[in-house]
């Protein structure tokens, strides 16, 4: 399934070969809305080494975006590392791993892109190879109870694949069924655990959830960097009741790359918001008016900025609870003199549809029943230009609905734009997994400088906010000068 090919960017893991834009076409339109669809890692597997640096700097404060200096204010905080733990710490143990899983999967329940399977790998290799008893938990997309369309189930054989063993599935996340599976899991052996969001106490974080969760395990390892942003059961949770609790490489390594680029980038600093995700996403723009000199909005964000201004959007995504706050924000870019740039025209559809009808307007002329799409061509444009000024970029959240060839071309436009700044020195991060399936799609991936599995978790790092899911877990031993 996977060409073995793997690019310098790749770092070692193995690239998949699957169309990614293709499988979507038949998704209804709930399924763009409520997930990410298309998952890509970069670096991860690549430095499974233990003895990489275990310091990880979690917390960040804010800082001053119209100075030239450095940000200030970035606060480390050393994590312990499931490369700490000895042979003698795992051999024979029940670890509890909490991985990022959800990768899209179609109409027929294929994987269409298994990046985040293969990113988790790295660390229960080490685990299996040191004699533990591995029980995997993940989340998959956003259900409300159990839907069997989100069951972890068809990711077992490819899990199975990439780990060279038969990996058991539990129906469940705890009960009886799990407590005897675990039971009878040999030494190496891995149970992948049902979507652990059929129960609503997950997201809750509810402690009596969690401490089911954790009571079949010795000890945790949180890998899940795409959901450490988020403060449930299974990522913070399950801490207070597992210890050692500690963090896997791949969440160690995007740590280590991220907190790094942005508590010092190179100015001009620009970040560029987009996706579906706008009431996750919104509020991350008010902080990022602290931080960044140019601000770019577009995909599904950009309608809730559209119609606080008292423009039409026919039937474009927005978020009507967020229209003051939209409101605000354009108010406080101007205060700060931040370069916000919003579209000024947009590729409109009369359905949501790879096959719709489309045409460009402005963006103040969306007609009714008429939905945008993608940035229009001056757009694009003029994004160009000002990305053009910028020394480092951040990027989540795709400029339109790119799994639809005919509302690609702004983001491809703004994916081709980022690797030819690369390519000149600028620092270019992606984050999130559409955004990484476009920059992919594109065949642009291996310049970026940096590919990151979290949207939400890059961009909630660049806020200067803790990180539940990391901050839950063990401090590292101090290492002796
Ligand atoms: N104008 C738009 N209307 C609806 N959906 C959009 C629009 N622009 C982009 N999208 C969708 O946003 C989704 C990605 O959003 P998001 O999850 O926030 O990004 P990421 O996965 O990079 O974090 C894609 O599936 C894309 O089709
Ligand atoms: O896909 C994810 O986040 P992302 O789209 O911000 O990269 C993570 O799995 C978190 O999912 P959530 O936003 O439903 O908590």
């Amino acid at each position: 399934m996977a060409s073995t090919a793997a690019s310098p960017a790749f770092c070692g893991i193995p690239k998949a070969s699957t169309s990614t834009s293709r499988s979507y076409l038949n998704a209804p339109t709930s399924h763009f809305i409520e997930r990410t669809p298309i998952r890509r890692l970069g670096f991860a597997a690549a430095a499974v080494d233990p003895l990489l640096c275990y310091h990880v700097a979690t917390k960040m404060q804010s800082f001053n975006s119209s100075s030239a200096k450095p940000l200030r204010g970035v606060v480390s905080m050393a994590k312990k590392s499931v490369g700490d733990l000895t042979s003698g710490d795992l051999k024979g143990k029940k670890v509890f791993v909490r991985v990022d899983l959800n990768v899209p999967l179609d109409d027929k329940q294929n994987i269409t892109d298994d990046t985040r399977i293969r990113a988790a790998i790295p660390t229960i290799k080490h685990l299996i190879s040191n004699g533990a008893k591995v029980i995997l938990s993940s989340h998959l997309g956003r259900p409300k109870g159990v839907t069997p369309k989100y069951s972890l189930a068809p990711l077992v054989p490819r899990l199975s694949e990439l780990l060279g063993i038969q990996v058991v599935k539990a129906d469940d996340c705890i009960g009886p069924e799990v407590e005897k599976l675990v039971a009878e899991l040999p030494e190496g052996g891995v149970l992948l655990l049902e979507n652990v969001r059929f129960y609503k106490e997950e997201e809750k974080n509810e402690p009596e959830f969690a401490k089911k969760l954790a009571s079949v395990a010795d000890l945790f390892v949180n890998d899940a960097f795409g959901t450490a942003h988020r403060a449930h059961a299974s990522t913070e949770g399950v801490t207070k009741f597992l210890k050692p609790s500690v963090a896997g490489f791949l969440l160690q390594k995007e740590l280590d790359y991220l907190v790094g680029a942005v508590s010092s980038p190179k100015r001009p600093f620009a970040a560029i918001v987009g996706g579906s995700k706008v009431s996750s996403k919104i509020g991350v723009i008010e902080s990022l008016l602290e931080k960044c000199d140019i601000l770019l909005l577009g995909g599904g964000m950009i309608f809730t900025f559209y119609k606080a201004q008292g423009l039409s959007v026919g039937s474009s995504l927005v978020e009507e609870d967020k229209l003051d706050l939209a409101t605000t924000l354009l108010a406080k870019a101007k205060d700060k003199g931040v370069n916000l740039l919003l579209p000024t025209d947009v590729v409109i559809a009369d359905k949501f549809a790879p096959d719709a009808d489309s045409k460009v307007v402005p963006s103040s002329a969306i007609p009714d029943g008429w939905m945008g799409l993608d940035i229009g061509p001056d757009s694009i444009k003029t994004f160009n230009d000002a990305l053009e000024t910028t020394n480092t970029v951040i990027w989540n959240g795709p400029m339109g609905v790119f799994e639809f060839d005919k509302f690609a071309v702004g983001t491809e436009a703004i994916a081709n734009k980022l690797a030819e700044l690369s390519k000149k020195g600028v620092t270019t991060i992606i984050g999130g997994g559409d955004s990484v399936a476009a920059v992919e799609k594109v065949g642009v991936a291996n310049v970026m400088s940096h590919i990151s599995t979290g949207g939400g978790a890059s961009l909630e790092l660049l806020e200067g906010k803790e990180l539940p899911g990391v901050l839950a877990l063990d401090e590292a031993v101090p290492v002796a000068a």
